[in-house]
């Protein structure tokens, strides 16, 4: 018996995930080549599988990895009830950025999320439309302003990519998105709210909540107690 654990495939999430492999005492075998996308754990009854982080999120939540490093932001925003299906065995100190909400620097008196309450309220109003957010994370965005902060009225233009954009271009009034450094928020002159910060996420090591043999499932503990060691 075998179980799968997904890697991202490409950049500084790959690199920093087989070193904490590597920290953890796992040998990952070398690819044949870089666009071989499988190939094993010396030693161990463990494949890997070498994928975009956004899939990997989406396969633990299907069930068709048991393992995978992704990142919790992509956790939370692919799978629906997500900690019904996955749970965070690790969390591993890279690929940290902030999901938030932010808004144009223009918007003096606009500094909370409850500031941008009040400016939905009398969006229509003022506008003859909703406020609209650009984003790529709509679930968490949904969740952050309706149950979490009572905001009903919005409409989400989904963005897949270049979201900082969206204001000065005119599709949408505020956005949603990850920030690392901060740039190009800055850049796009806009500023995070006060209160604005939905998730901040890292890299984590995540298990499917899936039933397995108990040979995989003692696989699976001895990785994830490798990794929690290390
Ligand atoms: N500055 C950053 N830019 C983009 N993603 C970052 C950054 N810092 C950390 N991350 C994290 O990296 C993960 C996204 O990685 P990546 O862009 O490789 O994923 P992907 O969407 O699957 O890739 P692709 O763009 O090929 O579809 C997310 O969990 C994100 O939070
Ligand atoms: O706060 P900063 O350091 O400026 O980083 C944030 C930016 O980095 C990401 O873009 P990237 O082009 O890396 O990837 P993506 O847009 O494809 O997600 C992200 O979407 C932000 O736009």
């Amino acid at each position: 018996m075998t179980i799968t654990l997904a890697l991202p495939s490409k950049g500084r999430l790959k690199e920093e995930s087989l070193a904490v492999l590597t920290k953890a005492g796992m040998k990952v075998m070398p690819q044949t080549d870089e666009r071989s996308y499988r190939t094993r754990v010396d030693g161990l009854d463990v494949e890997i599988a070498f994928l975009s982080a956004s899939e990997i999120a989406r396969e633990l939540g299907n069930g068709t990895v048991d393992l995978g490093v992704t990142g919790e932001d992509l956790v939370r925003e692919t799978i629906p009830d997500w900690e019904k299906r996955a749970a965070i065995g690790a969390r591993l100190g890279f690929g940290r950025a902030d999901v938030v909400v932010a808004v144009p620097e223009a918007w003096l008196d606009v500094d909370t999320m409850a500031d941008l309450d009040d400016v939905a309220a009398e969006f229509r109003q003022r506008h003859g439309r909703r406020l609209r957010i650009a984003t790529k994370y709509w679930r968490l965005t949904q969740q952050f302003f309706s149950s979490q902060h009572g905001i009903q009225v919005y409409r989400i233009v989904e963005s897949l990519g270049a979201t900082e954009g969206a204001p000065a271009a005119g599709s949408a009034d505020v956005i949603v998105d990850i920030t690392s450094t901060g740039s190009t928020l800055r850049a796009n002159h806009l500023k995070i709210l006060d209160d604005g910060v939905i998730l901040q996420s890292q890299a984590c090591m995540v298990q499917a909540l899936k039933p397995r043999s108990t040979e995989d499932d003692a696989t699976l503990q001895a990785v994830l107690a490798a990794i929690n060691g290390r």
